[in-house]
């Protein structure tokens, strides 16, 4: 189904109106877990999983046959600052890459099984510098939004959402800061590995973005100081949601653009989990805020949804266990 909304403010009724999981099915599957060959809380947060997702999908005995992994990619026009070791010039090659099969993400998505998507929105046509101007119009982020909500498929039972986007932890930084509080420098990390004086400067960005803008609405946070994948990854999170397809949660630019979800209402991010701690510094706090605990943590700062995919055999070995294990009484052993 192609999204209805064609501004914020109906984006936003959209989420208001979002479904919630299934108390028939947890319950069911809470009583099945409980009945699982093993001692109680032996497979530890393996078992909440397996639950919260069966909660999702309507079923005491869930299954995840088809995952599907999104990489959206956006231009930057923060990045004439100086804010990325890198030039915004990758982000397109690195569309290419994907394409041919080529990064971290087509390795690991091929692994688990899923099916990796990727879109590019508007290269060409970066957003505004957002220490100048607004980084993108009401209609810019609706469309971006849009397109990330008519890239899930419908008939997915598990979303990744990956981003690529150099200049992208700048505008991750910037809008944590807006929707948490709290000052540039506590939410500005390195990124792809900026040395001092760098970070210095993206601080400065970050500071400045903040101090220009009213971002005191969520969504205006992502109009503003987002970027056209961040508003693709919130998006899309926005569409599993009415399909009641679980997320997982990537790095600190995915956590970023989610999180303003979860600003703009609350629960809105209870369809998701997050995926890995990244080491892009803030990661844990911003995590921290919206009340998740990373499933993986590994020192990855990748971004792409690598964190995000790798969590995806976590999950998939939960729900294994949950809906494959034989009771007690199935496997005729003696109970405690
Ligand atoms: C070759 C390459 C592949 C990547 N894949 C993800 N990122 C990651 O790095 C970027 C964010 O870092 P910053 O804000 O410092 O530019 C994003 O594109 C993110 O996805 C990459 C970066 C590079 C250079
Ligand atoms: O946390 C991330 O996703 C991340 C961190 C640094 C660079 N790219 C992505």
């Amino acid at each position: 189904m192609s999204a209805t909304f064609t501004t914020l403010a109906e984006f936003r009724t959209v989420l208001e109106s979002a479904p919630s999981a299934d108390p028939t099915a947890i319950a069911g599957a809470t009583d099945r877990n409980g009945q699982l060959t093993k001692p109680p809380g032996a497979l530890g947060r393996l078992e909440d999983l397996a639950i919260w997702y069966a909660g999702w999908r309507g079923t005491d005995r869930p299954t995840i046959k088809a995952p599907q992994v999104i990489v959206f990619a956006g231009s930057h026009g923060v990045c004439a600052q100086g804010v990325s070791a890198f030039p915004p010039e990758v982000t397109a090659q690195m569309v290419a890459n994907f394409e041919h099969g080529g990064a971290a993400i087509n390795q690991l998505s091929k692994l688990y099984g899923a099916k990796m998507d990727v879109h590019a929105l508007e290269l060409d046509n970066p957003t505004a510098d957002f220490t100048v101007a607004p980084a993108m119009t009401e209609a810019e982020v609706v469309s971006a939004l849009r397109t990330g909500w008519d890239a899930v498929d419908p008939n997915a039972d598990l979303l990744v959402t990956g981003e690529m986007g150099i200049g992208n932890t700048t505008s991750a930084a910037a809008v944590a800061a807006a929707i948490m509080g709290g000052t540039a420098t506590e939410w500005t990390g390195r990124g792809t590995g900026v040395d001092d004086a760098g970070l210095a400067r993206k601080t400065d960005v970050v500071a400045r973005g903040l101090a220009l803008h009213d971002v005191s609405d969520p969504l205006e946070a992502l109009r503003c100081l987002g970027g056209r994948e961040l508003a693709a990854i919130a998006g899309a999170i926005a569409a599993a949601r009415t399909y009641r397809i679980p997320v997982i949660l990537d790095g600190f630019i995915c956590t970023a653009a989610a999180a303003t979800l979860a600003k703009t209402v609350s629960g809105a991010l209870d369809h998701t989990v997050a995926g890995h701690l990244s080491a892009e510094g803030a990661h844990r706090k911003l995590l921290d805020a919206i009340e998740k605990e990373p499933l993986l943590q590994l020192g990855l700062r990748l971004g792409e949804g690598s964190g995000a995919a790798l969590a995806i055999g976590v999950l998939q070995g939960a729900v294994a266990c949950h809906s494959g294990m034989a009771t007690f009484a199935e496997a005729g052993v003696a109970g405690a």
